[in-house]
């Protein structure tokens, strides 16, 4: 049998939610050590008072380690945020274009408005992780990626060459380029954009379980991704952006945007790496690169992935009166952690 011992992993982007559907999907990720918790939530969490109070409630619903970010807002407090971090309430603020994804309507409009808060985390040296999607109409959905590479990201790290970036769910060759050719800036990449492209999506069917923001894109962009995750470059780490919505708001006339990984996240990964034949990158991508480009130590314990027979997992889970369906690539999965 072939078994593949890893340090413990951690989820460098992960929606948990509130009240039932987070009692529900809290203990799902137990595979993983820590998680950066999002801040999306309605209403968002937007002081460090609402994100200690959001950290005890997820600590209660069986997350043990979460590492909790503030949503910026035009409103946001510069001192609110460095005293924030300096007590160790929270790892990082999180941007969202207003109008960009799930709950981001008070996100930001104009990046103007929030250059005193980006100086002030430059200097303080808080973390900024970025839904990198421009919003305007006029641009389509699946270009929204790399023009927010070109009239957002690149000004951003000329203005604040200093401030620690991780470019959140990366999703195009551009993306990838720009954090491989910039200091000071790390990507995220989630399972389902490493295991699917638009065809798993809209080809023979519209399939409402594979639709996420930023949107899957075409092979070649998938293809990227892929081999900047096996690469065992440092400056990509796993965030599964596992993002539950009740199966109802999924399957539904305008569905809601995120996938649900988190239970499978690491047979899906183990299934990528070994196809792309760099299993012995997984631990780095899960593992390793996330804590250096945070600035933590690696967790001491480790996780077994054994090679077996297809999974036997569930279509949906279900618990406190909320049910959510499970990410489904579509084919079988064959690892499991022990
Ligand atoms: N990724 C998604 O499609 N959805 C996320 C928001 C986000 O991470 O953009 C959610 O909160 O549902
Ligand atoms: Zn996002
Ligand atoms: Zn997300």
């Amino acid at each position: 049998m072939e078994t593949l011992t890893i340090r413990r992993p951690d989820d460098w982007h992960l929606h948990l939610r509130d009240g039932d559907m987070l009692r529900l999907v809290a203990p799902q990720s137990h595979h993983f050590a820590r998680a950066i918790i999002m801040p999306n939530l309605v209403p968002p969490v937007v002081t460090g008072a609402q994100a200690a109070a959001y950290r005890e409630r997820v600590i209660t619903a069986g997350f043990a380690q979460p590492l909790m970010t503030l949503y910026l807002t035009e409103a946001t407090d510069p001192a609110d945020v460095v005293a924030a971090y300096k007590a160790g309430v929270i790892t990082a603020v999180k941007l969202y274009p207003a109008g960009a994804t799930t709950n981001s309507a008070s996100g930001v409009r104009d990046i103007e408005a929030v250059r005193p808060v980006l100086a002030a985390m430059e200097e303080a040296g808080v973390p900024l992780c970025i839904h990198g999607e421009v919003t305007d109409r006029e641009i389509d959905i699946f270009d929204r990626e790399a023009t927010f590479v070109d009239r957002t990201l690149a000004p951003l790290r000329n203005a604040y060459p200093e401030l620690k970036i991780t470019s959140e769910h990366v999703t195009t060759k551009e993306a990838v380029d720009f954090v491989r050719e910039n200091k000071n800036i790390g990507a995220t990449i989630t399972v389902q954009h490493l295991m699917a492209n638009r065809n798993d999506m809209l080809a023979g069917g519209m399939r409402p379980h594979f639709y996420c923001l930023p949107i899957l894109k075409r092979s070649t962009h998938q293809e990227a991704l892929r081999e900047a995750a096996t690469s065992g470059d440092p400056k990509f780490f796993l965030g599964t952006d596992s993002a539950p919505h009740p199966t109802h708001a999924k399957e539904a006339t305008c569905c809601a945007a995120g996938c649900f990984t988190a239970p499978i996240a690491l047979s899906c990964l183990a299934h990528v790496f070994e196809e792309e034949g760099a299993l012995d990158k997984l631990e780095g991508f899960t593992s390793l690169h996330g804590p250096a480009h945070y600035g933590l130590e690696p967790n001491e314990d480790t996780v077994t992935l054994t090679k077996g027979a297809a999974l036997d997992l569930p279509e949906e889970i279900e618990a406190h009166g909320q049910t959510v369906t499970l990410f489904d690539p579509g084919h079988p999965l064959h690892w499991s952690v022990a």
